[in-house]
């Protein structure tokens, strides 16, 4: 896997970062879910760097200009819920982009303290030769990316494939790499370096699907 961690290079990315993890800034929920989506469009804007480009002629005013225009066929695919401001972040960018969603979740087991991944619902266009946006704010385990990744299979085989997310705990990105090719690459905002027992990225953030949209009873 090719791994772009934005964190090593520091940039505004970093004050949206900043106030996604912030105890207090995070509870205003509105400002937790445009920052998820803020986030979403410098991702999108890195990863456009290694699209494929050709020449387009724009009628200006005064004359014609020469543009490089991307023509990659994407599909964006979200993982519900915590994925939806990401979503929307990579959609205000890739204007004209397929979409698909997938409730690909983790069903706690208040017991074990351990959980399981959860796909109910998938929809999807034809992947075939697209290039396909896996978002997700959170890789925790990277059970949820790698669950999503083989659910998606059956749709067609994508030219290539980006996976999109925000922070990742280190085990997780090494899981993830550790279980698809090395051409897929993974754009993300920061590596942090624990999980805790629960399966949480330390010191990741909380519980970005509650954060954006409230706290759910467990099923
Ligand atoms: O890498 P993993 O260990 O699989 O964990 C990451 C997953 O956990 C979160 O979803 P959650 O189950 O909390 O669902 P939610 O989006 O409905 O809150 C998050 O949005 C990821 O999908
Ligand atoms: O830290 C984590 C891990 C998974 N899902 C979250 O929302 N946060
Ligand atoms: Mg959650």
């Amino acid at each position: 896997m090719q791994i772009h961690n934005l964190s090593e290079t520091p940039s505004l990315l970093n004050t949206f970062m900043s106030e996604i993890r912030d105890k207090n800034i995070q509870k205003d929920s509105m400002r937790f879910r445009r920052n998820i989506e803020r986030i979403g469009e410098i991702l999108a804007y890195e990863l456009s760097k290694v699209l494929n480009f050709s020449p387009q002629k724009t009628e200006t005013p005064l004359g014609i200009s020469k543009e490089y225009l991307y023509s990659n066929d994407i599909v964006i695919c979200s993982i519900l819920r915590a994925g939806l401001p990401l979503h929307s972040g990579l959609l205000n960018y890739f204007d004209n982009a397929e979409n698909a969603f997938i409730s690909a979740y983790r069903k706690h087991n208040d017991v074990t303290h351990d959980f399981e991944i959860i796909i109910e619902y998938l929809t999807c266009p034809d992947l075939e030769g697209k290039t396909l946006l896996v978002a997700d704010p959170m890789l925790a385990t990277g059970q949820s990316i790698y669950a999503t990744l083989e659910a998606l299979k059956p749709f067609g085989t994508p030219k290539e494939t980006h996976i999109i997310s925000v922070i990742g705990a280190k085990d997780g990105v090494a899981y993830v790499d550790s279980k698809v090719d090395n051409d897929i690459h993974l754009w993300i905002a920061s590596i942090d370096e624990d999980l805790n027992e629960k399966g949480y990225i330390i010191p990741g953030l909380g519980d970005a699907g509650d954060l954006a949209f409230g706290s759910k009873l467990q099923n």
